[in-house]
């Protein structure tokens, strides 16, 4: 095998499935991933439920879990079911966190702020609904929910259903020395869940919403979902936030004396939010009032800035990652995204770690991403990633180079078929133009996913005469795993995201440290 420098491309959110249920990248107009499938050794690999670390099959894959297979190589023990874990073994409720969570707020009231649905991505309604319990159990008086609606890793209309869910728990709970309440609540692509800093704005009005009770007031979850849906015909990830109120006041403003526990587990889009309640000296937007809260997460979201410091659940301990392996062999790599995903292939790759292992060896590119509904710019920044992409593999200066085109995911989620073809047809058109640059340069291509969506844009139908209804969510569907210039042959059989890092050492010439699953070279 000639061993090359390695270019590795991640297609966000692009599947393999011979369904075609508004499959938009089965019809997307794609002659260089065609030609490399007909022409280049490949095989299609698992990106979801066990074979990632999540609870069960029925768990369809994600960035985070996908980007962390792919930089360590290994499996792990995800959030989702460490939580699950932690829940069953009662261990989360004898924690330190809980109970200074629960003394912190004698006085005053536990605030809930998360993503409401079972989604399994962000979060788990059932985690919520257990703390909820075990709350009153140990003699919370005030609970207030602050939630924030889906439709994204869910149905994107099924909000109502969780609402449901939750009020019927809050019914049931409800007596006289338990006071339970929603308080406040909006889509998580308009309020509080920004990830990557790609718009502070969201988290700024998510403040206004949850803390001081400022935004438009209704007298409850549900009027103000179906008043929002009547005059915006918008998604439920795209819902702006609301208030609820009685009697002309904010039922649930956080306060001074108060504890908050933010029960998402995954951390991109959970670590805005946490710095806003964390941080004394915070400047991103002006807080208006900062109340002395009690402040805790699911999970922690990033080990090295260790945010949030207090946590319910220690995260997967990551280590022994590629990113550790490569820079320990002194190979010089380079990461690039728009900012999307720009947390993904360093963050995440790096197994949620926000800070480089070598500053010198490791070069990390964001292209700011445009802040618009994806569905009108479908091609993304991938043109200018590729610019960037094509200068770095010219300049010969690295070995390992990385690349995440959100095309395929990002404009997948809008449940836009027609746009996502676009999307895909995007990235498809800039591999020619690494394949291009990769065969100047000497370089191997591998080209691959962390997870399906625009594979399948319309829910499963009940009759197949009822008209298609958007699919927002991601898929279980494999990805593909193609190596471009390398006269290499690929094993046969089952594999997944973890069995990549191996591969790429391997193809650089190394052997893959002790503990990573295998190589799918033969
Ligand atoms: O947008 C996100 O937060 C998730 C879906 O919840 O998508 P991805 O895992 O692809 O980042
Ligand atoms: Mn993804
Ligand atoms: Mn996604």
């Amino acid at each position: 095998m000639n061993k090359k420098p390695v270019v590795l491309v991640v297609m966000d959110g692009i599947g393999c499935t011979e369904k075609d249920n508004g499959n938009a990248v089965m019809h997307a107009y794609k002659p260089q991933l065609d030609t490399l499938i007909k022409t280049c050794p490949n095989i299609q690999i698992k990106a979801h439920g066990l074979a990632v670390g999540l609870p069960s099959d029925d768990d369809m894959g994600n960035s985070e879990v996908g980007h962390n297979a792919l930089g360590c190589g290994q499996v792990y023990s995800q959030g989702a079911k460490l939580v699950n874990e932690s829940i069953e073994t009662g261990a989360i409720f004898k924690s330190e966190t809980w109970k200074e969570a629960l003394d912190s707020c004698k006085s005053g009231t536990l605030h809930f702020l998360g993503l409401l649905s079972d989604g399994n991505v962000h979060s788990n309604i059932a985690h919520l609904e257990a703390m909820l319990k075990q709350a009153k159990a140990d003699g919370v008086k005030k609970v207030r929910i602050h939630a924030l609606l889906d439709g994204r890793d869910v149905p994107e209309t099924s909000a109502l259903q969780y609402v449901d869910q939750i009020e019927n728990l809050i019914h049931e709970l409800n007596d006289e020395n338990f006071d339970i309440k929603v308080a406040s609540g909006g889509g998580r692509m308009k309020i509080t869940m920004d990830r990557y800093e790609a718009n502070w704005k969201m988290v700024e009005e998510g403040w206004h919403i949850h803390v001081l009770g400022e935004g438009r007031k209704f007298a409850s979850m549900k009027e103000a979902i179906e008043t929002y849906r009547k005059e915006l015909g918008v998604s439920d990830q795209d819902l702006p936030g609301f208030v609820i109120e009685e009697n002309g006041k904010p039922v649930g403003t956080i306060e001074d004396g108060d504890s908050v526990i933010l029960y998402n587990f995954r951390g991109d889009r959970a670590i805005e939010i946490s710095k806003a309640f964390g941080n004394e000296n915070f400047t991103e937007f002006d807080r208006v009032r900062f109340p002395k809260v009690f402040y805790a997460g699911m999970l922690q979201y990033d080990g090295d800035l260790k945010i949030p410091n207090k946590f319910l659940v220690a995260p997967p301990h990551i280590t022994n990652t590629m990113s550790e392996f490569l820079v320990k062999q002194g190979v010089k790599s380079y990461a690039i995204s728009e900012t999307q995903k720009f947390g993904h292939v360093t963050y995440f790759w790096n197994g949620n770690r926000s800070e480089k292992f070598d500053d010198k060896l490791e070069t990390w590119v964001e292209v700011p991403s445009d802040v618009i509904p994806f569905e009108q710019r479908p091609w993304m920044k991938a043109a200018e990633i590729t610019d960037l992409l094509v200068d770095a593999i010219t300049s010969k200066e690295y070995d390992f180079l990385r690349v995440n085109y959100p095309n395929g995911d990002m404009v997948g989620h809008t449940g836009n078929y027609e746009a996502t073809l676009i999307g895909v047809e995007s990235v498809d058109l800039m591999l020619k133009r690494i394949m291009n640059a990769c065969d100047k340069a000497g370089y191997t291509l591998l080209v691959t996913a962390d997870h399906g969506n625009a594979d399948e844009m319309y829910e499963k139908r009940k009759n197949p005469e009822d008209a298609p209804k958007p699919k927002t969510a991601h898929t279980l569907n494999p990805v593909p795993f193609i190596v471009y210039n390398s006269d290499v042959q690929l094993k046969e059989g089952h594999f997944g995201l973890s069995n990549v890092a191996a591969t790429v050492v391997e193809l650089l010439g190394f052997k893959a440290p002790e503990g990573w699953d295998e190589s799918l070279i033969k």
